[in-house]
């Protein structure tokens, strides 16, 4: 496996007297868009303030690229794009000046800068834009600005901090295309608190809950941790226990009422075909079944607490 781009140790911040973050670790690869998820206050600013160096961390360790961001911040940086959660965009100039700008600022040589400048605003859609003051842009236009300035220097990593937060449903669409459209080259880690953003967009999920890392893993995982594993029931002739328990796939049964059933299930989802027959075969007159979905905050919960 390569190395891989970001690597986390031991990361804690202590803002005056409260910890922000406690003992984060992580990896993460060169390319995909890995979903950084947790609640409003959970910790994700901090971690990725700390990651592209623009916030010193209390603890641990940050390794860009294998360079150690606390050691060499001027260097690692290089391999960064960063758009904050409140980007510092220059309201009096145009698009053009505002890019040149952040390309010297990223101490770009003279003779790429107009290439360069030229790439991002092609790629994020804003070409036509150049002679525009930031402030007659609309907040989409503005958003794709700073995923130009993250862009224009080709970092290897982008960092994009709750990019579609205060956006209006158009440019959420427009926003996700463009940040999957830049993740084909380069690894993008990516903020936010709604969890159906995240499965969209993302390969890889990190969450954290007050400060620590409450699962990591591929989305795939995160999907299937989520997905039901139990049905509620109805029967007018309620089964036994054991009954039900002879239906392929049904691995417990807990009876809430008399006729109501909460019946565990591993495997497919092919088990509510099968009970539905089963019901018909032995006339238990099924009246009700659905899915028993944990609700997202339930798990959330649950996550949280299992790991602290
Ligand atoms: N400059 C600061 N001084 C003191 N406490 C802070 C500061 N910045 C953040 N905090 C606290 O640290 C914790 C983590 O905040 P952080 O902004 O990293 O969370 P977040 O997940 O990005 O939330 P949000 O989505 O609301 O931005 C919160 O309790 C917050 O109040």
């Amino acid at each position: 496996m390569q190395d891989p781009i970001v690597k986390i140790e031991k990361l804690s911040h202590r803002y005056t007297n409260s910890w922000a973050i406690r003992d984060i670790n992580m990896e993460i690869g060169r390319s995909g868009i890995v979903g950084l998820l947790g609640s409003n206050g959970a910790g994700k600013s901090t971690t990725m303030n700390i990651l592209c160096g623009a916030l010193n961390q209390t603890e641990g360790n940050v390794f860009i690229n294998g360079i150690n961001m606390r050691e060499h911040p001027e260097r690692a940086k290089q391999e960064i794009g960063f758009l904050p959660q409140n980007p510092p965009l220059y309201m009096d100039l145009t698009v053009d000046e505002y890019l040149y700008y952040c390309a010297g600022l990223r101490r770009m040589p003279d003779q790429k800068v107009d290439e360069a400048v030229k790439d991002a605003k092609l790629r994020c859609g804003i070409d036509h834009f150049g002679h525009r003051l930031l402030r007659n842009l609309s907040g989409g236009y503005r958003q794709r600005v700073g995923i130009a300035q993250a862009i224009v220097h080709k970092p290897k990593l982008v960092v994009l901090d709750e990019p579609t937060n205060g956006l209006d449903p158009n440019q959420i669409i427009e926003v996700r295309a463009l940040i999957k459209d830049i993740a084909r080259d380069r690894a993008v880690i990516f903020s936010s608190h709604i969890l159906s953003e995240i499965q969209l967009l993302c390969k890889e999920i990190k969450m954290i809950e007050s400060g620590r890392i409450v699962f990591a893993d591929t989305m795939d995982a995160f999907n299937n941790y989520v997905e039901p594993h139990s049905v509620l029931i109805h029967f007018e002739n309620p089964p036994s226990a054991s009954e039900l328990q002879q239906v392929q796939g049904v691995t417990k049964v807990d009876y809430l009422t008399e006729r109501q059933v909460r019946v565990y299930f591993s495997g497919d989802q092919e088990i509510t075909e099968r009970l539905v027959t089963a019901s018909v075969q032995y006339g238990w007159r099924l009246r009700e079944i659905s899915l028993d979905k944990t609700a997202l905050d339930e798990i959330f919960k649950q996550l949280s607490t299992q790991k602290k």
